[in-house]
């Protein structure tokens, strides 16, 4: 079984303003509520594709309740930890001449929720696999990804993580099978501004020579690059296309990376099917969908996108 975790799941409020002018009352021209969060995501592409997952995490209050709701309605196994107090954060979406984002802190998660979690990770086996994604809210550490990870070293499972900053730095000790950063992401950690592909691959090596198993660095539009615990490098263009709305692709990416892992064990598979299902969730208004990703990977192996 695949298990993701969510600590600060949202309900993602998308809306498209044709003009966005600061300082005075815009009008949208469109709104969606979707569930959201990271591992919510990942867990919901993966259902698309036919893989099973249950998705645990924190939820509280109604726009807990909405979450969990809207996940159930794709069909998804869900195990969240109730918090007693406050509700999960409604993250903005705005879609104007340029994209921006406005990300709620979230409630705090109580030493007894924590220990919930903690305890539902202990029953995970050998052949399950973990993905911990996203961010946590403010009131934990960050090294709460390190502290699920060193509780889990016995255990042979395989841990992707999905995360920015120290929150990712911390785990890699552990040897993650995989990270996913995205080209901003690296160049965050790395503190120096990175545009060149052989600063990303640099950097990606650095990454793997701290712990990392497999680096996959996503670049939106220009698509991606993977460095395999082989060590080779395979990069990928990602197709064109005109992009409906992008939150949730890189989530999409890891969720394809997932299954083309799962199908043949093949690192370039994994890759192309990643592309395919990220760039199909960025070219739809809604996450990517298994007649989707089948019809982008058969035109990127037959280069016409
Ligand atoms: N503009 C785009 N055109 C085509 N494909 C895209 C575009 N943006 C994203 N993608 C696809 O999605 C993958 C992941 O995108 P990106 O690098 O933006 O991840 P991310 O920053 O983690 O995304 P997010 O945080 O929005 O979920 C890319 O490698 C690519 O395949
Ligand atoms: O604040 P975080 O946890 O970093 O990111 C949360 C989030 O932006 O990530 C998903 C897209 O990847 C969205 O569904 C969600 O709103």
């Amino acid at each position: 079984m695949i298990y993701t975790v969510t600590f600060n799941p949202s309900l993602d409020y998308i809306v498209q303003v044709e003009a966005f002018q600061t300082g005075r009352v815009n009008r949208t021209s469109s709104e969606q509520l979707l569930p959201g969060g990271k591992g919510i995501n990942v867990s919901i592409v993966l259902k698309n594709l036919g893989i099973e997952t249950t998705a645990l995490g924190f939820l509280a209050g109604f726009t807990g309740k909405e979450i969990e709701e809207r996940i159930r309605e794709y069909g998804c196994r869900t195990d969240f930890t109730w918090l007693l107090k406050g509700h999960s954060r409604i993250n903005l979406k705005l879609k104007s001449a340029i994209e921006s984002e406005i990300n709620g802190q979230g409630p705090d998660i109580s030493e007894e929720a924590l220990m919930n979690l903690y305890e539902k990770l202990s029953r995970l086996t050998d052949e399950d696999m973990l993905v911990l994604a996203g961010s946590i809210p403010a009131s934990l550490p960050s090294s709460i990804y390190q502290q699920i990870m060193s509780r889990l070293t016995k255990k042979n499972l395989k841990i992707i993580v999905d995360a920015s900053g120290d929150l990712l730095l911390q785990v890699l000790k552990y040897h993650p099978f995989l990270i996913k950063p995205n080209n901003h992401e690296l160049s965050e950690l790395f503190d120096i501004p990175l545009t060149k592909e052989e600063d990303y691959i640099a950097c990606g090596l650095k990454l793997q020579e701290k712990g990392a198993k497999n680096v996959l660095i996503s670049l939106a539009g220009a698509g991606a690059i993977l460095i395999t615990e082989q060590g080779e490098v395979i990069k990928s263009k990602a197709p064109k296309g005109k992009v409906v709305n992008s939150v949730g692709a890189g989530d999409s990416m890891v969720a394809g990376f997932i299954t083309g892992y799962l199908e043949t064990g093949n690192y370039g598979h994994a890759l192309k099917m990643g592309i395919a299902a990220g760039s199909s969730s960025a070219f739809s208004s809604q996450l990517a969908t298994k007649a989707e990703v089948t019809a982008m990977l058969e035109k990127m192996e037959n280069k016409v996108v």
